[in-house]
């Protein structure tokens, strides 16, 4: 075993259904007078919910979250806070909403609790994202780590089928990426193996019974072992590509992880055997880009960038950007391979070495 390095990150996590009950004494229990709760537009009845439930301790909602954090919103959002005297973001949905706490909290140190509603998996990280004249950054500050994370399976029971297999095939795209970071470690690598293999099982059960309590269970668990890997290792070139995708071109965040992801995995497969060995077998596959793909395909998801919403003319340019900077990945990034690459994920072809 090669030397490396394990940092704990400091979170207390309920799990189970029912849990959002206890909301209210986890915020007395870290201090909270005066919390904001944050939601989209589409999750409003969620959050009255949430700030019925803690009572007085509720200033306000702010209901304006979208996806990739345009940093107009989040200017908005940290002015709420400051106009209430928020002293803590209850934030309830999916990336979007808890990307939005992350902003406050980036800004003023206002600690998190996470309610879940989707299998992103953000929760679970230090990272954060903005979105500023067209171009997305990410970066990480233990600020912005959610303090408390309420996992409540009976809250994704509504979510639509065809999200919950692309937002579960976004957190398999994160414990992916973990097995093959040059940072990665042992430890991580068990969540990893361990995470993927829970959205392996729980994504075809949701199919088959989106009702199915166990199944939507299984799937936060799975969310939260590949949201804590993304969130104490590296990330590579399919998280980068699929920023330069969403936060350039606007394309829907987990859809365009599920199209990328057996690509990234097919590019980088002969240079990290091991991680591609691993993510094969939690899947009950042989190889695992072609493991990826299938469990995309058999589930519904789209497989081209072209159905959901990329135009041809746009490739290069996608391409370009995504080049600009360097980042670790198991194969070098070499322009002509990823424009190919991006070529396949927009026809939707199966994956190819
Ligand atoms: N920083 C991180 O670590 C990290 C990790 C993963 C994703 N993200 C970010 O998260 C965003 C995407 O998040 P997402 O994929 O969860 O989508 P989302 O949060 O935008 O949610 C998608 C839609 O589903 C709705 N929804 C959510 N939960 C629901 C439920 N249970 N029932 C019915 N509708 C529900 C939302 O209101 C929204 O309209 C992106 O901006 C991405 O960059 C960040
Ligand atoms: O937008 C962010 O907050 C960063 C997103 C991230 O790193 C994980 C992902 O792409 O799913």
């Amino acid at each position: 075993m090669h030397a490396f390095t394990f940092e704990s990150q400091p979170q207390r996590v309920l799990f189970g259904a029912g849990t959002l009950h206890k909301t209210a004494a986890e915020l007395d229990a870290m201090g909270v007078r005066n919390a904001i709760v944050l939601c989209t537009p589409h999750q409003r009845p969620q959050a009255e919910q949430v700030a019925g439930l803690l009572g007085h301790r509720a200033a306000g909602i702010f209901d304006a979250a979208v996806m990739h954090v345009p940093i107009e919103t989040a200017r908005a959002a940290r002015r709420f806070a400051a106009q209430y005297g928020a002293d803590c973001a209850v934030a309830i949905g999916g990336g979007s909403t808890i990307g939005l706490g992350k902003a406050i909290a980036f800004d003023s140190g206002l600690p998190i609790l996470a309610i879940p509603t989707t299998y992103a998996g953000s929760e679970m990280t230090p990272i954060y994202g903005f979105t500023e004249d067209g171009i997305k950054r990410t970066g990480r500050d233990p600020r912005v780590l959610p303090r408390t994370v309420v996992y409540d399976p009976l809250l994704s029971l509504g979510l639509p089928v065809g999200l919950s297999v692309v937002s579960g095939i976004n957190a398999i795209a994160h414990a992916a990426e973990g097995l093959y970071a040059p940072n990665g470690n042992p430890v991580a690598s068990l969540l990893a193996e361990e995470g993927i293999a829970a959205l392996g099982r729980a994504l075809p059960a949701i199919r088959r019974a989106p009702g199915d309590l166990q199944a939507r269970a299984d799937a936060l668990y799975g969310t939260w072992l590949c949201g804590k890997v993304l969130g104490s290792v590296g990330m590579g070139l399919h998280h980068k590509l699929c920023h330069t995708l969403g936060g350039s071109f606007n394309l829907p965040h987990a859809e365009t992880h599920t199209i990328v992801l057996p690509h990234v995995l097919a590019y980088n497969a002969a240079a990290a055997d091991g991680a591609m060995q691993r993510i094969a077998r939690a899947l009950g596959g042989t190889d695992a880009a072609q493991a990826v793909f299938a469990l995309a395909r058999d589930n519904g998801a789209p497989l081209a960038l072209k159905d959901i919403g990329l135009r041809a003319e746009d490739l290069d340019r996608a391409c370009a950007i995504a080049v600009e900077n360097e980042y670790p990945n198991p194969r070098p990034v070499e322009a002509r391979a990823l424009r190919q690459l991006l070529q396949n994920a927009y026809d939707g072809v199966a994956p190819t070495t």
